[in-house]
């Protein structure tokens, strides 16, 4: 065959020990631990505790809450209510409280140092005796929102807690409990405040006595270029080591992707991808990684892989062939598939890839010939390990609806994975050392 993959001809009995060395990655890349949340409390003054409220949406008839004396603290004879910020402003200033930097270093811990965080104040939320928020995701705002903080001023209450679910784990911020033992030893009350990716599912159980007052604010990345990057150095986790030294015994064998490749990571956290008719442009996504994803990026950086955040589209099941696997830099087209949209996605856009499993026992030259054989000129094929396996893990904003409730059309969102492109051996031992980056 002389179709564009030119890898030389695994034979069977190298397939166990590239599988041995790539379970390792995978162990060590799932055993990654990283922040998916942070918390605290923030003490107040007599001039950051004030809020004032519109009592109607049209009057100008206003009230005003003082939070370092919450005995005064009037509220609704409803149980739970929320204004947004049209209707009330606050003297806390989250930007001059420092808050967004312990933000950064705990969520953005592994991200470009340069980037920035804009907060936007999105809700004020009352909470009165049996009011709860139940199970939900924070809706993306847009594609460069990544998390949300919440806000707990200090108002004496029983209940309302906020739990986050991640996975099979979870978290409770029992923040009645942090506000109640800082109001009996602290002159001033102090806030309780948590940030999370906006992606963990949580709800606040219900308040069994007194108000819960809480401020959400939307967390973006922010658009304006920083001045000049920020050096930080964070130290090291220990499983980040255990990585590393699994990356670099995969990198330095000879059989692991002799004529080059890719390593395939499944995200673990979800991304906003914004629904257009437009493509959706993926890559931006590398950027702006959550955690653990954006560590694996920049362990792979430090071994010089080139990364990018991809689409993965498998069309297999509809054309009965397990060669129909793409990974494209930005959206396909909603709808159905059929013949002609494979032909499109093969043939006009060289800059997706067509996945070839290097370790599939079947003949690799049988299952190239439909399409690469016949279509010399069509996405490159690439020979792709699995590091860790993908998932259905892209979050589509609810916008999605404005097409319609019918689901039956056929839907092909992307599963989100990072693609970290391998050099050929020959090309990788003399960069294969890992430098300091990371
Ligand atoms: O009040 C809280 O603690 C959380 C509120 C919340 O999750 C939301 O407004 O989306
Ligand atoms: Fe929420």
């Amino acid at each position: 065959m002389s179709g564009a993959v030119e890898h030389t001809p695994p034979s069977a009995n190298t397939f166990g020990p590239v599988k041995e060395l790539l379970s390792r990655v995978r162990e060590s890349t799932e055993k990654l631990a990283g922040n998916r949340h942070c918390s605290g409390t923030y003490a107040l003054t007599d001039t950051t505790s004030g809020l004032a409220y519109r009592k109607s949406s049209d009057g100008d008839d206003a009230g005003w809450l003082d939070f370092t004396n919450e005995d005064i603290l009037d509220l609704s004879y409803r149980k739970a209510w929320k204004l947004d910020t049209s209707r009330f402003a606050t003297q806390f200033d989250v930007v001059k409280s420092g808050l967004l930097d312990v933000v950064h270093d705990e969520l953005l811990r592994y991200n470009d140092s340069s980037l920035k965080i804009d907060a936007q104040l999105y809700k004020l939320n009352v909470y009165g005796p049996g009011s709860h928020f139940k199970s939900h995701l924070d809706t993306p705002r847009s594609d460069r929102m990544f998390g949300s903080l919440v806000i707990i001023l200090p108002t004496t209450h029983a209940g309302g807690d906020l739990t986050l679910r991640f996975k099979e784990t979870s978290w409770t911020f029992e923040s009645s409990k942090l506000l109640s033992s800082k109001g009996t030893t602290e002159a001033t009350p102090s806030l309780a405040w948590v940030a999370f990716y906006s992606d963990i599912e949580h709800e606040v159980s219900v308040v069994e006595s007194g108000y819960r007052v809480s401020l959400t604010y939307n967390l973006y990345y922010a658009t304006d270029p920083p001045l000049a990057p920020l050096l930080t150095q964070t130290s090291p986790l220990p499983e980040e080591a255990t990585l590393k030294a699994s990356l670099k015994d995969l990198l330095a064998s000879p059989i692991v992707l002799p004529d080059g490749g890719a390593l395939g990571f499944g995200l673990t956290f979800k991304y906003p991808v914004g629904v257009s008719t437009e493509d959706i442009d993926f890559d931006p996504i590398t950027r702006r990684l959550k955690g653990t994803d954006a560590l694996v990026k920049r362990i792979c950086d430090s071994f010089n892989l080139e990364c990018h955040v991809k689409g993965l589209y498998d069309f297999s099941e509809d054309f009965g062939e397990d060669t129909h696997v793409y990974l494209t830099p930005k959206s396909l087209p909603v709808g159905t598939c059929d013949e002609d949209t494979l032909y499109d996605i093969d043939i006009n856009c060289s800059e997706n890839l067509r996945v070839i499993n290097p370790l599939r026992e079947k003949d690799s030259k049988a299952d190239d010939k439909p399409v690469s054989a016949q279509r010399k000129t069509g996405a490159s094929p690439v020979s792709l390990l699995w590091a860790t396996p993908f998932n259905d893990l892209v979050s589509v904003p609810s916008a999605s609806l404005a097409y319609g409730n019918d689901y039956s059309v056929g839907w092909f969102y992307a599963k989100l994975v990072l693609v970290a492109l391998v050099p050929p051996y020959k090309e990788r031992i003399g960069g294969s050392k890992a430098t300091d980056k990371a």
